[in-house]
């Protein structure tokens, strides 16, 4: 029986893995594609971003949205039932494609298909990771070497990098494919820079590849065909000897709001809390007052992007509704309250 191929996508938060996404169901040529698409915070953003964006390639019912935490760590009571459940099906899909969150390690994933109910009837493609090449040029993934150094001194047993670096060495180690995304946001001369650096952090004959956009042939992605869970326990991780790996360092919430006042001073708002906060993601949706369309608001560390989407639908709620993903410690309060007073009296 040929088993159902599988490509994982991952990459720190904001990488650029849902674009990339909705890149391949645009250009899926022909292939019938189902979607996991996994989030750390429940809200669901990913799902509905890529929703009707390619119905014949990926009708809504074949995207499955897994908002229970990460993958990594509910991988037998989320991921395998959904597995099964979609190659049970009476005509499975061409090609799954998974999006693992942001703080998912990809190894614990690609182990599920060492599974006996899955590895027959299963297999992983490739595991594809990405970079967000603005952010890595900016030091967002290296631990600070001062304090690093001063925790060393203070107990020198300390083996632990930051957590960000240690997930992101994670995730490329683990990859088949590197794609060096968001090259629109760097200049030629940091990309080749970064490109030298990652080349040691890659496993041997791993390429790394510049997209912009996520905008690359899906032919390049799918179909390598390495059966990649009979090879996954030689690929390193930080969280081998770990039973199980938790997200204690890493805190999400969902700030509810009704509807909001002009755009401009609450993305300027929006900036000064992430400044503030030190926010590593925030995502949603905003509802304007007296604009028909809701704002999708997407902030990657300090950068901001956002733009309307779609008109809001009748009997929908106009309400506002934000992701915000930090370090754990967030001050919760002064978040919400920050953001509240961005609120229009109803
Ligand atoms: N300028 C630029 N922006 C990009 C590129 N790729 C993605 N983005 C933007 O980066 C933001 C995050 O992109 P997503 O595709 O949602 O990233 P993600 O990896 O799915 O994010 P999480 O699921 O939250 O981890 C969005 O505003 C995208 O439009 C790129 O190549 N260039």
């Amino acid at each position: 029986m040929n088993k159902v191929p599988a490509t994982v996508i991952t990459g720190f938060l904001g990488a650029g893995k849902t674009t990339l996404i909705r890149h391949l169901i645009e250009h899926a040529g022909g292939r019938r594609l189902a979607l996991i698409i996994n989030e750390f915070g429940d809200v669901g953003v990913d799902g509905a971003l890529v929703q009707g964006c390619g119905d014949e390639a990926c009708p809504d019912e074949d995207i499955i949205e897994l908002a229970n935490g990460c993958i990594c760590c509910t991988v037998a009571d989320d991921f395998l039932p959904t597995m099964q459940r979609l190659l049970d099906r009476p005509t499975p899909p061409d090609h799954i494609i998974i999006e693992t969150s942001g703080l998912a390690l990809p190894k614990p994933l690609v182990k599920a298909f060492q599974w006996p109910d899955i590895r027959t009837r299963a297999t992983v493609d490739g595991v594809i990771a990405l970079i967000d090449a603005e952010a890595l040029a900016a030091g967002r993934f290296a631990h600070d070497e001062a304090a690093l150094t001063a925790a060393r001194a203070a107990d020198p047993t300390l083996d632990h990098d930051s957590p960000i670096e240690e997930l992101f060495e994670d995730q490329l180690a683990c990859a088949d494919l590197v794609l060096l995304n968001k090259t629109d946001l760097v200049d030629a001369d940091t990309l080749a820079t970064l490109e030298r650096d990652l080349g040691p952090q890659t496993r041997r004959g791993v390429g790394i590849i510049r997209t912009a956009k996520g905008a690359i042939d899906p032919a390049i992605l799918l179909g390598l065909d390495l059966g990649v869970e009979e090879q996954i326990d030689a690929r390193p991780s930080h969280h081998d000897n770990e039973e199980d790996h938790d997200h204690d360092d890493f805190e999400s919430f969902i700030v509810d709001l009704g509807e909001l006042g002009n755009p401009e001073p609450v993305l300027a708002t929006l900036a000064k809390v992430i400044a503030a906060h030190d926010l590593l993601r925030v995502k949603g949706f905003l509802a304007i007052a007296g604009r028909p369309a809701r704002l999708v608001v997407q902030a990657v560390g300090p950068r901001i992007q956002y733009h309307y989407d779609r008109q809001w639908q009748p009997g929908e709620q106009r309400a506002s509704r934000l992701v915000v993903i930090g370090r754990a410690g967030l001050d919760r309060a002064a978040i919400e309250a920050a953001l509240d007073a961005q609120t229009v009296p109803a």
